[in-house]
């Protein structure tokens, strides 16, 4: 007896130091995407809350939507990648996503599980967080996609989830090292890393995938990839169909061209495969199933009643203080210099 009480214990504290952490950026249309994502984590039943980090140009009625979906909402500071007059930032949509990197300063969960706000989950996945510490788990991205035609890869026709189809040149030296899709991920919140994580930004200049490439680069030694039914990147159904295992899908990314399901036309390239529109669809009837809706009283393991729920969410996670890439600056003057900036036309996403 003595020990169910003190493994159920253990469990307990355990869990309420886990979370599924997702980032909302801007007024637009995300937040169907996170209170989607909500609702699919509600349905697969798991025991975790969704943590919304959050930048302040998220309005008050989607903060209040996504709480009243059950979410934690949690403000954050942007965050900038240095400026380098050297480099030209190539792809001025991902910038924002250098402001997850403020996901690791949250400390009072050990672990969590990151999932974009164009993710959908169809089944539990809670077991992830199960897995031993000490690893960054995420899902080997995909090359084949036109969004990746600056890079030496593309150009080869290389790719890492099928190496042999177009081999890397033997004179290029060793192929590149292992990449994954960061738009889901298994990592432990840690200041030391947090802190770790701002200051090699200071002196990484900016590339096209933004945070994408900084946590490949900073997590290399630790990376380990896991099954593609994690984060199925949905190129993967055209470009490697034989890895796919589309019965057995757990997480699906809507990230390629034109797949977002809330501006799902079906008009752009490959949207109208089956594949894709049977996707699509199990996202919208996750979506609109009203009894997918949060209800306070229907579920003990989200109460969510943690003081960073209240109205107050301005528990931002402290940046360099005495500097100003941590400070509060507003991030509309920055994102209108970069809309600006001469972007090269073929590599902005279709889905931005
Ligand atoms: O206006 C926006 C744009 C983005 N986001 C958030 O940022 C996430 C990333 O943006 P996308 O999902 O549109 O981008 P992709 O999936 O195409 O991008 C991939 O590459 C990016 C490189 O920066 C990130 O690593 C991202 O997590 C990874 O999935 C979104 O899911 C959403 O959670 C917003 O909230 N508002
Ligand atoms: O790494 C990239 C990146 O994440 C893109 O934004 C996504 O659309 C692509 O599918 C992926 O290969
Ligand atoms: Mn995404």
């Amino acid at each position: 007896m003595s020990t169910i009480i003190s493994k159920m214990d253990g469990v307990s504290s355990n869990s309420s130091k886990r979370a599924y952490v997702t980032f909302l950026a801007g007024n637009g249309d995300y937040v169907k995407g996170v209170v989607g994502l909500a609702k699919g984590l509600r349905k697969v039943k798991s025991a975790y809350p969704l943590v919304v980090a959050i930048l302040d140009d998220v309005p008050q009625e989607h903060r209040q939507i996504l709480r009243s979906q059950g979410c934690i909402v949690r403000l954050i500071d942007p965050v900038y990648p240095p400026n380098n007059t050297q480099t030209q930032f190539a792809m001025a949509y991902y910038v924002i996503n250098y402001s997850k990197l403020r996901i690791w300063g949250f400390e009072e969960y050990e672990k969590m599980v990151y999932l974009d706000g164009d993710i959908q989950v169809f089944e539990n996945i809670d077991h992830l967080f199960e897995w031993p510490n000490g690893y960054f788990y995420a899902v080997m991205d995909c090359f084949c996609e036109k969004v990746w035609n600056f890079s030496t890869q593309y150009k080869i026709g290389y790719c890492q989830q099928c190496p042999e189809r177009v081999p890397w040149p033997a004179e290029s030296g060793s192929p590149p090292p292992l990449y994954f899709n960061a738009g889901m991920f298994v990592s432990e919140p840690s200041l030391v890393t947090y802190h770790n994580l701002m200051e090699a930004l200071e002196t990484t200049p900016p590339t096209a995938f933004a945070e994408q490439d900084f946590l490949n680069m900073f997590f290399k030694d630790i990376y380990k990839p896991i099954p593609n039914v994690y984060n199925l990147v949905l190129a993967m159904l055209w470009r490697h169909p034989e890895n796919v295992d589309f019965d057995n899908i757990k997480v699906a990314h809507y990230c390629a061209a034109g797949s977002k399901p809330w501006r799902f036309t079906g008009e752009e390239e490959n949207m109208n495969r089956e594949d894709i529109k049977i996707l699509v669809k199990k996202w919208w009837d996750i979506y609109n199933d009203k009894s997918l809706d949060y209800h306070h009283h229907d579920h003990d393991h989200q109460t969510h009643e943690s003081p960073n729920n209240c109205e107050c969410d301005h528990d931002h996670v402290d940046g360099d203080d005495d500097d100003d890439k941590g400070g509060h600056i507003k991030l509309g003057p920055f994102l209108t210099a970069l809309a600006t900036a001469a972007i090269p036309q073929n590599t902005a996403p279709s889905a931005a």
